[in-house]
């Protein structure tokens, strides 16, 4: 692992996102990022966080989400608001994916109402992934995997035996409707996963499989 890598990595990214923002903002009034949480993004929201951008102009998503409040110290809102949403950048308009529902399943609706608003095609989507090769919250153990595979609604309330809390994450049909597709990983481990996904052929079984062929450009550092 290198810390250093990592975060010229996350630089390199950040310089390539804005300038994708730049780019549609010359052409457009609104423009749309669609981020990851986890650990991955911390350095890459910090580096994005820095540069300089109409800021007003940007809104923000996530891919996914647990379905915990904010203050939870794994709330993907609260990484983005915390690293991302500082200085300037705190000008952009963040739609989380959350609501006051107790259960992703009942404010599924609600979520997915709040997306639609939000200036699609976004410019870029950045996806993570997990070493069992899921992306969002599309994983590979989730009963409603085909469903988020398949269905044009934009947001679906996931339950996956592999983790501890319900999710919300945006379908693959919403995570497609993107000008550019990103795939910011780091390590070894997750190196090979990716080479197994771009030799196999099943998205049930490593889920970052349907987002392959979008193209998507790879930021990976050791
Ligand atoms: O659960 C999640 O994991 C993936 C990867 O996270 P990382 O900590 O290994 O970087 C992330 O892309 C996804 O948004 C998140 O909810």
């Amino acid at each position: 692992m290198s810390d250093a890598s990592r975060e010229r990595l996350a630089a390199q990214l950040a310089e390539a996102v804005a300038e994708a923002l730049r780019q549609d903002l010359a052409t457009q009034e609104r423009a749309l990022l669609v981020v990851s949480g986890g650990s991955t993004p911390v350095p890459f929201f910090r580096a994005l966080a820095a540069c300089e951008l109409p800021w007003s102009r940007i809104d923000v998503t996530l891919a996914d989400e647990r379905w915990v409040p904010e203050t939870a110290a794994d709330s993907n809102a609260r990484l983005v608001r915390e690293h991302l949403l500082q200085g300037p950048a705190a000008e952009a308009h963040f739609a989380p994916l959350t609501t006051s529902a107790p259960t992703p399943e009942q404010g599924e609706a609600e979520v997915a109402e709040r997306i639609e608003r939000l200036a699609w095609p976004a410019s870029v989507v950045i996806l993570g992934m997990g070493g069992d090769g899921h992306t969002a919250s599309l994983f590979p153990d989730s009963q409603e995997l085909a469903l988020a595979l398949a269905t044009d609604a934009a947001a679906v309330a996931v339950r996956t035996p592999s983790q501890p809390q319900p999710r919300i994450t945006l379908s693959a049909d919403r995570l497609h409707q993107a000008r550019r597709h990103v795939l910011h990983i780091s390590g070894g481990d997750k190196r090979a996963v990716l080479a197994r996904a771009l030799a196999g052929d099943d998205s049930r079984e490593l889920p970052i499989r349907a987002f392959l062929s979008c193209p998507l450009a790879t930021y990976w550092a050791p």
